[in-house]
Order: structure tokens, then sequence, then C-alpha cells
């Protein structure tokens, strides 16, 4: 068991109820019955976990050039394979996400604001109503360290989804023919 500080403790549980909020809100725009999202995550002695993320300061200005064509990934691309992700960074940048239209938009980081990813079991629950949005970080000219530190919902659910190693066709077992 992991003991935390009283304020991580509270941070957390924050945290928490802020997911199961947003989560009732997506049930309330699907005309679902109430909670019967956020209930997934609701129990006291549910698995989700707590991830502090540290990207040190990156500078290769001898290779200007070179990060500019070949862009240093991080963190590389991936979706979250649970439910909802709630993230907050420091004002270093670094994280893109991914659309068709325009690939790889930097998300502005921004201390005082969340950002919210939905996660693949989510996608498949609400059957793409949401989607699951592709992001990755990036360590071109960071001159500061970035600390990004997030919730993620069932977290047994993510280990046993890359122990299987079903990694890039996880999704495929969901589709309609
Ligand atoms: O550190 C970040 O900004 C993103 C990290 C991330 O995508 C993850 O931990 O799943
Ligand atoms: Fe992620």
């Amino acid at each position: 068991m992991v003991c935390c500080s009283d304020s991580v403790t509270e941070y957390v549980q924050t945290i928490k109820d802020l997911s199961c909020e947003v989560l009732d809100h997506m049930a309330q725009g699907l005309r679902l019955p109430d909670k019967s999202l956020s209930c997934l995550i609701k129990d006291d002695d549910n698995d989700s976990c707590f991830r502090v993320n540290h990207y040190p300061p990156f500078d290769d200005n001898n290779n200007i050039e070179n990060s500019i064509n070949y862009p240093l990934v991080e963190f590389r691309e991936h979706c979250d394979p649970h439910i909802i992700t709630i993230l907050r960074s420091n004002d270093m940048g670094g994280l893109q996400i991914y659309s068709k239209d325009n690939p790889w938009i930097s998300v502005p980081p921004r201390p005082a604001e969340f950002c919210v990813f939905v996660g693949e079991a989510l996608q498949v629950l609400t059957n793409k109503r949401f989607l699951s949005v592709k992001h990755r970080v990036l360590a071109n000219f960071r001159k500061q360290s970035r600390i990004s530190m997030m919730n993620l919902t069932w977290g047994e659910y993510k280990k046993l989804v890359f122990s299987r190693r079903l990694r890039d066709q996880r999704l495929e077992f969901f589709e309609l023919p």
C-alpha cells in the first residue's frame, strides 16, 4: 500500500469527483440513465491510478534542422485504453493530439486547466459517440522540465490490455462486421 500526503489524497479525490461529473454530463447527453457511466469508477476500491510524468529539459541546439524534420517523441502516440483521463501539466508544452484533417495539433500548456481524454473503453461503451483521441508528447526544444499528472481510471484494465500484447488491434474485437 502506498501512503500519500494529505494534499495528494485530496487532489486525487477531487479529480475522481471531476471525472464522475464529466461522465454524468456525457451520460445525460446520450440520454442514458443517471450515473450509468460514473458508477463504473465510483467504488471506493476502484482501481484508478494517479500518475506523474516528468520529461527532462531538451534543447538540442546542435541538431535543430534534424529535429524539425524528425520530431523527437518522448511519449509515443497512443490512445488511453481505459475510461477517462484527466490531465494537468505545468506550463511546458509538448502534448499533441492527432486529427485526420490536421495531424498533430499542439495542446497549449495551461496549468490552470484540465485536459480530458476519452479512453477506448468509453469509446466502446458509447458505441463511438465519444471517440478516443490519439496523443503523444514531443521533446523538441523544451527548455525546462514538463511535468504532467493524470488520473487514469481502470488501471488494472490498462495493465491487462498491454500485458496481453493486444496493443494496436485491441479495438478490432468491438467493430461491427
Ligand atoms: O504527459 C503527458 O502530457 C501525456 C501523458 C500521457 O498521454 C499518458 O500518460 O497516457
Ligand atoms: Fe495518454
